[in-house]
């Protein structure tokens, strides 16, 4: 089960958010589209257990993965092991297989450094999706790539969340993703932010 009934968010004196509430049903892929600032990564931060400071509740499932804008890689360790260092229970055979599936077989001993940023972004994928979240939560994993490698990591997030099938919630500024993506749309708007009804 997978709910925000969040009543509001403030930074301070201001008011970021609003009454805002949906659920998300297994298998589902929601996108979270509206204009720069409005609290998308706000609400992401909110569902994803990061931020804690709003009045509300959440509820979703302890088996989640998180995919930001950056690929949050640790410099110092190898690709495989920033695979199962979070998870150690994966196995370095699984954690092969994973990083087989999003074309890195061969790299398992590359430092982040060594790898392109399509790459990183590839392996913080596989990562994500190794553990077989039952919530996936993704902050914009597509921007500032070039349209190829865009186009490549879309068409790979695509396949992996129609084989693993977890519940989605990703934020974008692209209506173009989102139509691709999603099975639902969630759109914000206004100060504090809400969600506008379609
Ligand atoms: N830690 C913070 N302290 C104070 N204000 C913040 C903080 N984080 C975000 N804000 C403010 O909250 C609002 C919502 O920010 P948020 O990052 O959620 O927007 P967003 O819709 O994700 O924007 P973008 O599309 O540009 O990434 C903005 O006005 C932002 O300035």
């Amino acid at each position: 089960m997978i709910r925000a009934d969040i009543i509001s968010k403030f930074f301070g004196k201001q008011q970021v958010l609003g009454s805002i509430e949906f659920a998300i049903s297994p298998g589902e892929t929601v996108a979270l589209v509206g204009p720069s600032g409005i609290g998308k990564s706000t609400i992401l931060r909110i569902m994803a257990g990061i931020d804690t400071q709003f009045e509300g509740t959440v509820t979703r499932p302890d088996n989640m993965a998180i995919v930001f804008q950056e690929p949050t890689l640790l410099p110092w360790r190898s690709a495989l092991d920033n695979l199962l260092i979070p998870r150690p229970s994966l196995g370095r055979e699984a954690a092969r297989a994973a990083m087989d599936r999003v074309a890195l077989s061969g790299r398992e001993d590359a430092f982040p450094g060594q790898l392109s940023l399509g790459q990183q972004r590839r392996l913080a994928l596989a990562r994500a999706f190794a553990g077989s979240p039952e919530f996936l939560l993704m902050d914009e994993p597509f921007v500032s790539l070039d349209a190829e490698t865009a186009e490549q990591m879309l068409s790979l997030t695509e396949a992996l969340i129609a084989e693993a099938k977890p519940a989605t919630l990703f934020v974008t500024h692209a209506r173009s993703e989102a139509d691709r993506l999603a099975t639902r749309i969630l759109e914000l708007s206004g100060t504090p932010a809400r969600l506008l009804r379609h």
